[in-house]
């Protein structure tokens, strides 16, 4: 469980984050989302201690994050963070290898476990014929797999991954979020853009405006128009596909205007628009008001009407997903 309390932090003197208090729940994943500049990846660095929060605290488990050392550390916390590819030799193989090397002794070589783990670990992001290739000279997303490989091969039992789908294509998005959604003795907290894929894959969000908390809460609770239009200043819409609420977003400063086209057509007249009452009671669960950070000054207002939603038809979609209702 990762506990984020009441935390504050200034970038010289400006005021970056305030108040920013939320639970990772045991083996639970959290999305971190929010425009441009809203301070998720500040928040991302505050958690595993690459900042020092001016006021606040994280707390790992039960202990503070500050008080961890060493293997301790280690052994609770891996991070896949935005970083430049270093220009050296070193090979995938020896780049998920160095996930290990909390694990070795001052004088010990990496032992067959050891490269037993690294390989289970580029097996599962479907990298491992990479293995002998040099790491800067990989693609984007084969990168970013192989930093994910080599976080995983750590296996510590919280995971902090800032933007993981950077570069990575429509399918190992999918792939790579459904893996580290099935780590269920995981938790782990993700900074996303994309929200549909926050939408499938979080059982949580927490939605940063301007360095506060926006919204808190489930998926269904937190992707709302009324909650999103003002934040990001577009007209949004929800749907569902594929067994999970699924978000189009108009252009900024256009009016929201009925989804025109085949699609369209089809989720209009096969499937009656979702009541909104229910969403309404939903959002009043278990996020109180309280929890919602008034807009901050930053905060856009869209002039958009907000938009009804709507269950888009599909002869093949699945039956909703249970993990959906399942929060972990
Ligand atoms: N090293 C720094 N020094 C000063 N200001 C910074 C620094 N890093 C980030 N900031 C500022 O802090 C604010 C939050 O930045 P942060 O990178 O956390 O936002 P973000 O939500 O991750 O943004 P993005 O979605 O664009 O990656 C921004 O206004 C940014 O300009």
């Amino acid at each position: 469980m990762i506990t984020v309390d009441q935390i504050r932090f200034t970038y010289d003197g400006r005021i970056t984050l305030d108040d920013i208090t939320f639970r990772a729940e045991p083996g639970s994943t959290v999305g971190l989302i929010g425009p441009n500049g809203s301070g998720k990846s500040t928040l991302l660095r505050l958690i595993y201690r690459a900042l020092r929060p001016a006021a606040g605290s994280v707390v790992i488990d039960h202990k503070p994050v500050d008080q961890l050392r060493g293997r301790e550390l280690a052994g609770r916390l891996a991070v896949v963070a935005q970083e430049a590819a270093p220009d050296t030799p070193v090979t995938v193989a020896e780049t998920v290898l160095l996930g290990r090397s909390p694990w070795v002794g001052a004088f010990q070589g990496y032992s067959r476990a050891d490269r037993i783990a690294a390989a289970t670990a580029l097996e599962h992001v479907g990298a491992r014929a990479l293995a002998e290739r040099r790491f800067a000279t990989l693609s984007g997303g084969e990168r970013q797999r192989v930093l994910i490989a080599r976080a995983l091969a750590q296996r510590a039992d919280h995971l902090l991954l800032d933007e993981p789908t950077n570069h990575l294509d429509i399918r190992y998005q999918h792939e790579l979020l459904s893996l580290v959604r099935g780590l269920t003795a995981t938790t782990t907290i993700v900074v996303l853009h994309e929200l549909n894929l926050a939408a499938r894959y979080c059982d949580r969000l927490v939605l940063l405006d301007g360095g506060r908390v926006a919204a808190a809460g489930t998926v269904a609770e937190v992707l709302t128009p009324d909650i999103l239009e003002p934040v990001y200043g577009i007209p949004v819409r929800r749907t569902s596909a594929f067994g999970a609420i699924q978000l189009l977003f108009g252009p900024a400063d256009e009016p929201a205007v009925p989804m025109s086209g085949d699609t369209a057509a089809t989720a209009q007249t096969t499937l009656p628009a979702l009541d909104r009452s229910n969403d309404d009671q939903q959002r009043r669960g278990d996020v109180p008001r309280s929890d919602r950070a008034p807009a901050s000054p930053t905060s856009r207002t869209a002039n958009a009407p907000t938009a009804g939603e709507h269950e888009i038809a599909r002869a093949d979609s699945p039956s909703p997903d249970p993990r959906e209702a399942a929060t972990r």
